[in-house]
């Protein structure tokens, strides 16, 4: 079996969490992959969790104390030297001053924007696609307010500042979900940067020019292969549909549902504590979905969660 060497890696954030900035620190001379930018952080000492590695390592590092450090996503890598398990931390509080100890170059980046630094290690191309995903994805649902009121509902939200939506919406007539697409695509393309995923149906978010799909868990298992979209989640509901998820090499999943629901009241979601278990490995940022109301966007990311799915709560 290949050995794995666990590292322990930092994504600070700093500024507007809207729309943060993202340190990258430079590899010395000396080092394999000298010269490369990467998040501070290293290996986990055996006997040590990868929360006090990460701190020890910052502090080393970087000479500052983190404060506050949230689980985030978990990836693999082979390179030629070792396979790396990279365990991801979002990092918004800390003090100190911060200092390139022990690398050549720090640098702030904005998040979402292509990096203006180079060459990156290649274990960290998708951290830096996931970190464009907003914290909020949005659902709509013209079942139950009607069309022309979810229209209006996301017109707002795209003022205030919505990036990413599903039409969900599964029972419209397919006529009216149509025309729904269509419409909705329209409004996204007067905001920069907004994406658009259709629930369930190539077809349809091929028509409308949609930047994505957005498979059910029973479509994560009938595709072989990505679909050929700028962006692709799916919904998942355990382990096997995060890890499914991954191997299709998807951007994004929501895992659910995690709180009784206004639709199924009576049903219990998975919760909190299975929630950050299912999380911890996961290589793909995960929103929590079902239940949920904006304010626990605190609680999802303190659990591992990139960010919360909302059907009712977003406007
Ligand atoms: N810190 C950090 N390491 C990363 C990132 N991406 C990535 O593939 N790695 C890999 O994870 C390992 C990190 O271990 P490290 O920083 O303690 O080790 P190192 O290679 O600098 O050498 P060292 O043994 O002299 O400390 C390296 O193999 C590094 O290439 C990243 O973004 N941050």
């Amino acid at each position: 079996m290949t050995q794995v060497t666990e590292v322990a890696a930092a994504v600070m954030l700093r500024g507007d969490p809207a729309a943060p900035e993202f340190l990258l620190a430079q590899r010395p001379p000396g080092k394999v992959y000298a010269g490369y930018w990467e998040f501070p952080g290293g290996k986990i000492e055996p006997g040590e969790t990868a929360r006090a590695a990460l701190v020890r390592e910052l502090q080393e590092e970087l000479g500052i104390t983190v404060e506050q450090a949230w689980p985030w996503v978990c990836c693999e890598f082979s390179y030629p030297h070792a396979t790396v398990r990279l365990r991801f931390f979002r990092v918004n509080t800390w003090h100190g001053e911060l200092a390139a100890i022990e690398h050549s170059n720090l640098v702030w980046l904005p998040a979402g924007a292509a990096a203006s630094v180079a060459p990156i290690l290649p274990a960290n191309a998708p951290i830096l696609r996931a970190l464009a995903l907003p914290s909020l994805y949005a659902l709509s649902n013209a079942e139950e307010y009607g069309v022309a009121a979810e229209l209006a509902r996301l017109q707002n939200a795209l003022s205030n500042g919505l990036r990413l939506f599903q039409v969900r919406d599964k029972t419209l007539p397919p006529t009216q979900r149509h025309a729904f697409a269509r419409q909705v695509v329209a409004l996204a393309a007067r905001h920069a940067q907004v994406v658009v995923l259709i629930n369930d149906d190539q077809e349809l978010a091929r028509t409308v020019g949609a930047g994505g799909v957005h498979l059910s868990s029973q479509q994560l298992w009938q595709i072989e292969r990505r679909p050929d979209f700028a962006r692709v989640a799916a919904s998942c509901h355990g382990a096997a549909d995060l890890a499914r998820a991954a191997g299709l090499g998807l951007d994004f999943v929501v895992l659910g549902p995690l709180l009784p629901t206004a639709s199924h009241p009576g049903t219990a979601g998975i919760g909190w504590s299975a929630f950050a278990q299912l999380v911890e490995r996961s290589s793909l940022p995960v929103y929590a979905l079902g239940g949920l109301q904006p304010e626990m966007l605190e609680t999802a990311r303190s659990r591992g969660g990139h960010g919360i799915a909302l059907l009712r709560g977003w406007r």
